[in-house]
């Protein structure tokens, strides 16, 4: 079910994904979900989802999820390092970004996201690191 009040932050605060059609499922402090579809346009030779439009997703949803984390005082972060590994080719359907926070410090935040595609198997697993501002 699309959480709309979750896909208006995502496209108010980072414009990028709205542009990329990016919805959002679900957000709150613990875990924040969101997809993309499968299109010809978003995608490499071969018809498989580019790995930056991954990336973009589970950028995106990660920097949500440090967002509801911040620290007391903190208004912003920002992705200082990003790890990813794309275990799958997405070649239909939708990718879809699982967040959760790690850690939640003063002055880093970590998040975990998983993509999965629309039979549950994991597509990508990454890890960034967000700097509190
Ligand atoms: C194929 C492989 C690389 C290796 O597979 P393994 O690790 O050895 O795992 P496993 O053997 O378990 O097979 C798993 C599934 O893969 C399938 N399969 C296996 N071998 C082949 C083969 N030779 N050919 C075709 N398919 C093959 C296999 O049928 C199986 O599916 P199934 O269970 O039968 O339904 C896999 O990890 C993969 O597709 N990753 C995603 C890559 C991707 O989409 N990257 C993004 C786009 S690139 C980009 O945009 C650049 C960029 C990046 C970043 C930023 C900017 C630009």
């Amino acid at each position: 079910m699309a959480d709309d009040a979750g896909t208006q932050l995502f496209h108010r605060s980072m414009p990028f994904t709205e542009r990329l059609g990016i919805e959002v499922l679900e957000h709150g402090p613990e875990l924040v979900r969101s997809r993309i579809a499968w299109d010809e346009t978003l995608c490499t030779l071969g018809g498989a989802l580019h790995g930056g439009v991954l990336m973009a997703l589970a950028d995106s949803t990660a920097a949500v999820c440090a967002f509801l984390n911040l620290p007391e005082g903190a208004q912003a972060t920002t992705t200082v390092e990003s790890k990813t590994n794309f275990l799958r080719a997405v070649r239909s359907g939708h990718a879809e970004a699982s967040s959760r926070p790690l850690h939640a410090g003063r002055s880093f935040i970590v998040v975990e996201t998983e993509v999965r595609d629309d039979a549950g198997k994991l597509v990508a697993k990454v890890t960034q690191t967000q700097a509190v501002r």
